[in-house]
């Protein structure tokens, strides 16, 4: 059942009730308008009675009413239903002084029985609550990935945006599937070795893709069973009982992709075929703990499809704006002289290109709203109390389309990085990646993957409509309505820029 559904559900309004009275949510703060010590909470939609704002969530796009609402009520908006408080954060400013500097109380999790129990992923990094299993994970993945040491990976990162290429030459259609493809090949070599990914590369890219579904489902609809724990005894086989036939399958994935790599690494280790690796530096630093094995389980999930959609937005935005593609191709050009590909050595000669990577995380912003926080005490920040247990969640789409920040944002105008005051707009290459204690520890790897394949797409390729079609009007363009949001029927075919292109993909293919 969907959120928006339960608005309507008889079954939902005992739910609702049930959920009220154990919750007990209603039990002091329930009104936007009540003070509480002088302090009252944000600002947002009046909610109604029992149901508070349920009935303004739509099924489809909340992400554009969550703007509305920023538009409406301002920086900081307020919306709760039965067993939940939201604080929608629409401004990188707020954003920053409640997750960045108050750590130690603004970066919670929340998870339902369902995801964390049934389908057992309570493992996960993002969803760990703050603790010791947190902070040595976060410790390993800075030692591995972190911006000391992610330059050591730049081989892989090379030879697979090579691959990448010459992969690219044969779509003809949507590009998503072959970006996600190779970014899952890397992030597993880079993960577990180049080994790992010839023995077991497959089994590992189905299973997390399989969990990725599931973990989309879990997240985007309503489970009884999160109120009522008990319906975990319900056995698999009984009808309406898909919460526990997903549970178990989604619980199988979770032990292969958690265990069996882990057990491969440490033989691969023991004959000393492993091969460099974040695996190794784990091994090697701390030893086959089960800290070790989550943290490096988590990389797949958490990495393959947000940088591959990186990549399609990228990519989109070269096919819808050819005078942007036709201004990265001649930068990237003349640094390259198109006799080989750019590399991480060459991003400081090439700020356009920059630019135009920074402006593809802005406009449609691929990621619309971020992974939640959870306060663990009551705050009060710009006059408007945060009590304990909110759900902060921080709007890019409002952040990124604010007029008063980005004057013309629906443009999509790389230029504007590169103009005078350009220094005070906010980066979106650090926005996209979160907030304090909880920033993603992925981000070095993912924007040196994410930039050489675009640059090296960039220089090869033009993004062409298929035979028969042609560019749309951007403003008409329509994204699906995911957490990771892409173009909807974007489809295109890539043609090499020149003979040079031709050649070093010829080249670049007997190599790959
Ligand atoms: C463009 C690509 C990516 C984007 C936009 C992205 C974005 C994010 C965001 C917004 C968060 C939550 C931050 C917060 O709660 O404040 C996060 C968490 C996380 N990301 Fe990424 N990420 C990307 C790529 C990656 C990659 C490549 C990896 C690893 C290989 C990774 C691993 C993680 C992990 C493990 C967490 C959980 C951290 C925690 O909860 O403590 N991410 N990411």
């Amino acid at each position: 059942m969907e959120l928006h559904e339960l608005a309507t559900s008889p079954l939902s309004l005992g739910i609702i009730a049930l959920s009220v009275a154990t919750i007990g949510l209603y039990k002091h703060r329930s009104s936007s308008t009540t003070n509480y010590g002088g302090y009252s909470l944000p600002p947002g939609p009046p909610p109604d009675f029992l149901i508070g704002n349920l009935r303004q969530l739509p099924k489809h796009h909340m992400s554009a009413r969550f703007t509305e609402w920023a538009r409406k009520y301002g920086d900081i908006v307020h919306a709760q239903i039965p067993g939940l408080r939201f604080i929608i954060v629409n401004s990188y400013a707020v954003a920053q002084e409640l997750l960045t500097k108050r750590p130690n109380t603004t970066a919670g999790r929340k998870n339902g029985f369902m995801f964390r129990e049934i389908m057992g992923l309570w493992w996960t990094m993002p969803n760990l609550p703050p603790g010791p299993k947190l902070a040595e994970a976060r410790k390993m993945l800075r030692r591995a990935i972190g911006p000391q040491r992610v330059g050591h990976h730049d081989p892989a990162i090379e030879k697979s945006a090579a691959r990448a290429m010459v992969t690219l030459q044969t779509v003809k259609g949507g590009p998503t599937t072959a970006f996600f493809n190779e970014v899952g090949r890397l992030v597993t070599t880079v993960t577990y070795g180049e080994e790992m990914w010839r023995t077991m590369g497959d089994d590992l890219a189905n299973w997390n893709c399989e969990q990725m579904k599931y973990i989309n489902e879990a997240f985007f609809n309503f489970w009884p069973v999160d109120i009522m724990n008990f319906l975990r005894f319900i056995p698999s086989w009984m009808p309406g009982a898909y919460f526990k036939k997903m549970g178990d399958r989604s619980k199988w994935l979770s032990n292969q992709v958690r265990h069996i790599p882990f057990l491969k690494a440490q033989e691969l280790y023991s004959s000393g075929v492993l091969g460099h690796s974040i695996a190794m530096d784990l091994l090697e630093e701390f030893g086959a703990t089960e800290n070790a094995q989550d943290a490096l389980a988590i990389l797949f999930l958490a990495g393959a499809e947000t940088t591959s959609t990186a990549l399609s937005a990228f990519c989109h935005a070269l096919y819808l704006f050819p005078e942007v593609a036709q201004k990265v191709y001649a930068e990237i050009t003349a640094v390259t002289e198109g006799m080989r590909l750019p590399t991480t050595n060459d991003r400081a000669r090439l700020p356009y290109t920059e630019a135009t990577w920074k402006e593809a995380f802005r406009w449609n912003t691929f990621m619309p709203i971020q992974i939640p926080h959870v306060t663990s005490q009551d705050e009060v920040i710009n006059g408007h109390l945060i009590p304990a247990g909110s759900l902060v969640l921080p709007n890019n789409e409002a952040m990124f389309t604010d007029p008063g920040v980005w004057g013309d944002p629906e443009s999509f105008r790389p230029e504007r990085f590169l103009e005078s005051g350009a220094d005070s707009l906010p980066n979106p290459l650090v926005v996209i990646f979160g907030y304090g204690m909880r920033v993603c520890p992925g981000l070095y790897l993912a924007d040196r993957i994410g930039f050489l394949y675009s640059a090296s797409m960039a220089m090869l390729f033009d993004v062409l409509p298929l035979e028969g079609k042609t560019i749309p009007d951007p403003a008409t363009v329509e994204y699906a309505d995911i957490a990771m949001r892409l173009p909807v029927g974007f489809e295109c075919q890539f043609v090499p820029r020149s003979e040079k292109a031709k050649q070093l993909l010829n080249t670049l293919a007997l190599e790959a």
